[in-house]
């Protein structure tokens, strides 16, 4: 078993769900709706700007020159993705690169790239590339699970093109394998490390997802005095 082997066993449950999620599933049907995939792609166009960023601190604080390459290159590859796929929806959806400057980072898209940041400036480098890993495996997987489903003429052929895609594949296939020698060099007690920011990185690929599909904004008090003024009185 692989290091990255136990991770997938760890978060079975977790990523069956993902795959599971009326998002994923809706898009499967290309049935999703519009203004929510517009939502989405707005905060993930904010993400995957973030997400460059912490891949581009951990390359600075990589072990050796092969490896400084390996995440500045995935950095550069996620600002293309981000141009390319991006702009092609934007497009469709009439979002330009003024309202897009304006738009703030949802709760749960700023809580994910705050986390990979700070994990990446200051955590050890084996645990902000296990923090890393999801972005890249997730994907990749629910790519290849839609893209075995999807509907002829779906609307969102190229996003699932992109990530059950070759040149995804393959990024994917050097991260996991990064992965599994910083895995195999760690004592017991890093390889913990590792495990919880995994899994913690998962958890927010799920809430990325999630408060997309519900098209959350951020809670404000009149929310929750709303909310409480709903809630049942106690009865004692
Ligand atoms: C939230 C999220 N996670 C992962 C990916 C794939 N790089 C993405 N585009 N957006």
């Amino acid at each position: 078993m692989t290091f990255t082997d136990d991770l997938a066993a760890q978060t079975q449950t977790l990523r069956t769900r993902i795959h599971e999620m009326p998002f994923n599933t809706d898009m499967a049907t290309g049935q999703l709706r519009r203004d929510v995939f517009q939502g989405y792609i707005v905060q993930d166009a904010l993400y995957l700007e973030g997400f460059a960023r912490a891949l581009s601190l951990a390359a600075a604080r990589a072990p050796d020159p092969a490896t400084v390459a390996q995440l500045a290159n995935a950095a550069a590859g996620a600002i293309a993705v981000e141009r390319e796929l991006h702009t092609h929806y934007m497009d469709r959806f009439g979002v330009s690169e003024t309202m897009l400057a304006a738009m703030a980072p949802s709760a749960a898209c700023d809580h994910y790239v705050s986390f990979l940041l700070r994990t990446s400036a200051l955590g050890p480098f084996d645990e902000a590339v296990a923090a890393l890993l999801p972005c890249f495996w997730i994907y990749r997987d629910v790519g290849h699970d839609i893209a075995a489903r999807s509907a002829p003429d779906n609307p969102y052929a190229a996003w699932i093109d992109t990530y059950s895609g070759e040149a995804f594949d393959e990024s994917v296939a050097r991260m996991l394998d990064l992965t599994d020698r910083l895995g195999a060099e760690a004592d017991g007690l890093a390889r913990l490390r590792m495990s919880a920011a995994f899994e913690r990185a998962c958890w927010h690929e799920w809430r990325f997802w999630d408060s997309a599909y519900r098209m959350e904004s951020w809670m404000r008090p009149e929310d929750s005095l709303a909310r409480d003024s709903r809630a049942p009185a106690p009865t004692a």
